[in-house]
């Protein structure tokens, strides 16, 4: 047997050690013999925690760390939330696998009120996206959306605290993290279109790590992926941070993929939303084709004006 031990790079939230643990189980699993081990670390965006995403650089900053230490060979791989991973990739990593994809919805929690249209007036609602917050918005304009930061517990006890009167945040987090039942009512697509990725773990290596690349294809989900390279090429058209106010959702039925997308302005008064359906064999054709044509509606205006107005 060889000595061979594979290294998971990963953050210390608790929601980022469940899921490289569960990715650790996976491997061990599927490959009897092999070893597995986490290497915990800090990242810039768990450091900073006062200002929104959106002003400090965006998610990138969640990862770049991670890949520092797999360019160091002090990690192999990285266990990503695909929600968080930008578009782009960095020359030299890859991603070698999507796990199947968990539920996708948002979740809207409260403990005073049983449900989003139920909020009184001007109630105050914790959002960390601007994606959530123009969707919301667009319905209740009323509502007073403020940035809410900090891993999945930390907002969890500002709700408790009654900084809010409810919070929407990921269904696959909480459910993850045993927290299914702090769940008030799951958002349909229609009053909030997922993220790009949302539900779906995925797996980086270092493009040259053959061995590693190896271990790792072997976990993935071909469905899950397909979708992933729908939504991800969707957005990489749209040039979007995941800051931006995007949204991109793909589903499978049989083998047609289709793809919902929306972009609208933070404060909800703006909204481009469009739908592409075809085989699932032109996944990443889907995605562009959808971007260019709500960029041809107005959406490229209105990227660039956010562009502009960024820090
Ligand atoms: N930005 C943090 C983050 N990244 C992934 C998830 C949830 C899990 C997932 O979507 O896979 C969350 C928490 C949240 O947005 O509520």
């Amino acid at each position: 047997m060889s000595e061979h031990t594979l290294r998971i790079a990963t953050r210390q939230s608790r929601l980022a050690l469940w899921q490289a643990e569960h990715v650790a189980a996976l491997l061990r699993n599927k490959h009897p013999g092999l070893k597995v081990d986490l290497v915990p670390m800090t990242t810039q965006g768990d450091r900073i925690l006062d200002r929104p995403l959106a002003n400090i650089g965006g998610k990138g900053l969640f990862i770049k760390e991670l890949e520092l230490a797999m360019s160091e060979h002090r990690a192999d791989i990285a266990v990503h939330s695909m929600k968080d991973v930008p578009s782009d990739m960095p020359p030299g990593f890859t991603l070698a696998a999507m796990l199947p994809r968990a539920d996708p919805r948002d979740a809207f929690v409260s403990t005073r009120h049983k449900s989003f249209a139920s909020l009184p007036q001007g109630a105050r609602v914790g959002t960390s996206s601007l994606r959530r917050q123009c969707q919301l918005k667009q319905a209740r304009p009323d509502l007073e959306l403020i940035t809410l930061r900090g891993n999945v517990d930390t907002r969890l006890r500002k709700l408790d605290e009654d900084q809010y009167d409810a919070i929407i945040l990921a269904a696959a987090g909480l459910i993850r993290l045993g927290l299914e039942s702090r769940i008030t009512e799951y958002f349909g697509a229609e009053q909030s279109v997922p993220a790009v990725g949302q539900g779906i773990i995925g797996i980086e290596c270092r493009d040259d790590d053959a061995r590693n690349i190896a271990y790792v294809r072997a976990l993935n989900d071909p469905q899950s992926w397909q979708c992933c390279l729908a939504e991800r090429s969707f957005a990489q058209r749209l040039e979007g941070s995941c800051q931006s106010p995007i949204a991109g959702f793909a589903t499978l039925n049989g083998d047609q993929l289709q793809l919902h997308g929306v972009i609208g302005s933070p404060d909800g008064r703006e909204m481009y939303r469009g739908a592409h359906l075809g085989p699932v064999t032109d996944a990443e054709a889907i995605g562009v084709r959808l971007a260019e044509e709500l960029l041809k509606d107005g959406a490229g205006a209105l990227l660039e004006r956010l562009r502009q107005e960024a820090p």
